[in-house]
């Protein structure tokens, strides 16, 4: 709760304070919470009316700076949304495009379930095919320069020369930066840092895809126990997460790995607060008698969630297994 002489604006004068007292209104929750024109036509029956309307624009200002933007229903209905593909068609067929632009995607599945596989895909299908700029914060490791190089050049087969090959090749792996960080608070760290270099140079940014994986790897460490300060940690790193998504229209990508849930069955770790952090969340698993990796909708905006995807992890990246089972359309 932000008190309204608390926010430090040069229009809430003692007097104008005092009028929205009047209506109920002392935070900045209340202000958003109360009806507009209702309070407008009690303070326009004050003397003080010219000196409120100020206050009402300014505070409206600062809280469309804070808050990323008032949208009706017919601005957001006008907004494009963009996706990110992976290159992978089963999976970008499920995501009707692929990654949304602008969201969090989380990847959940327990071990050896190809999150790590994805991951590499997605930043090599946007460094290669969408020539942007890719930052990959690796967590565990789990990163390898080798394998992207292996998946571009599969890219990177129709090219007949060999030149040309080594040239996309080239800038390709210059345009996906990896970061190693093994904490929370690096991270962190890291995140901050780029939400203020992105804050002074967006528009010259060819940056369109986060990836951090594994996610859970460097919150896990510190929920419960000894670590109180876990929770809030956490629930920083989402909010800078969403901003950066929404404020520079990233596509982020995080994985995540599973706990046990009811009856045995694998769901996603960080519980639920972190539960409402990623717009989609999609599980995927391995079926090893076949060697085909299954990718299902857990949570997407407009994703019925039992569809599913299916693919192979080869040599060059992500083959689509077509005419996987369907649950239902
Ligand atoms: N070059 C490759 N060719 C074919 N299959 C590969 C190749 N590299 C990795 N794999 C397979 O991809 C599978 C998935 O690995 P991946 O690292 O993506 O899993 P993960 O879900 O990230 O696991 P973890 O949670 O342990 O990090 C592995 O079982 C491995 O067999």
């Amino acid at each position: 709760m932000v008190l309204l002489r608390n926010l430090g604006l040069s229009s809430l004068t003692p007097s104008v304070l005092e009028l929205f007292a009047a209506q109920g209104i002392l935070t900045a929750e209340d202000f958003v919470a109360h009806e507009l024109h209702k309070v407008s036509a009690a303070a326009g029956q004050r003397s003080e009316s010219s000196e409120f309307k100020e206050a009402v624009a300014e505070l409206l200002s600062y809280l469309e700076n804070r808050q990323g933007g008032w949208c009706n229903g017919f601005e957001l209905s006008q907004k494009e949304v963009r996706y990110l593909p992976l290159g992978c068609e089963s999976i970008d067929n499920l995501l009707r495009g692929g990654m949304q632009e602008g969201t969090i995607t989380e990847l959940v599945g327990v071990s050896s379930t190809g999150k790590t596989q994805m991951c590499m895909q997605a930043a090599a299908h946007a460094a290669y095919k969408l020539r942007c700029s890719v930052i990959y914060i690796d967590t565990c490791g789990a990163f390898s320069a080798q394998r992207i190089a292996h998946m571009l050049g599969g890219m990177l087969g129709s090219l007949v020369q060999v030149e040309e090959q080594r040239d996309g090749l080239t800038l390709a792996m210059k345009s996906i930066q990896r970061r190693a960080y093994f904490d929370i608070f690096s991270v962190l760290a890291f995140l901050q840092d780029l939400h203020t270099t992105l804050q002074a140079c967006a528009e010259h940014s060819s940056l369109r895809l986060l990836i951090i994986d594994s996610i859970s790897s460097v919150i896990s460490p510190v929920l419960g126990g000894n670590h109180s300060q876990g929770h809030a940690l956490m629930i920083s790193v989402g909010q800078i997460l969403k901003k950066l998504a929404t404020t520079y229209k990233l596509a982020v990508l995080i994985t995540n790995h599973t706990v046990a849930g009811d009856g045995g069955q694998p769901k996603p770790a960080l519980g639920g607060s972190w539960k409402s952090v990623p717009h989609t969340r999609l599980m995927l698993s391995h079926d090893s008698s076949n060697d085909v990796y299954t990718i299902s909708s857990l949570k997407h905006t407009s994703l019925s969630c039992t569809k599913q995807a299916a693919f192979r992890v080869g040599r060059a990246g992500l083959d689509s297994v077509v005419g996987a089972r369907r649950i239902s359309e």
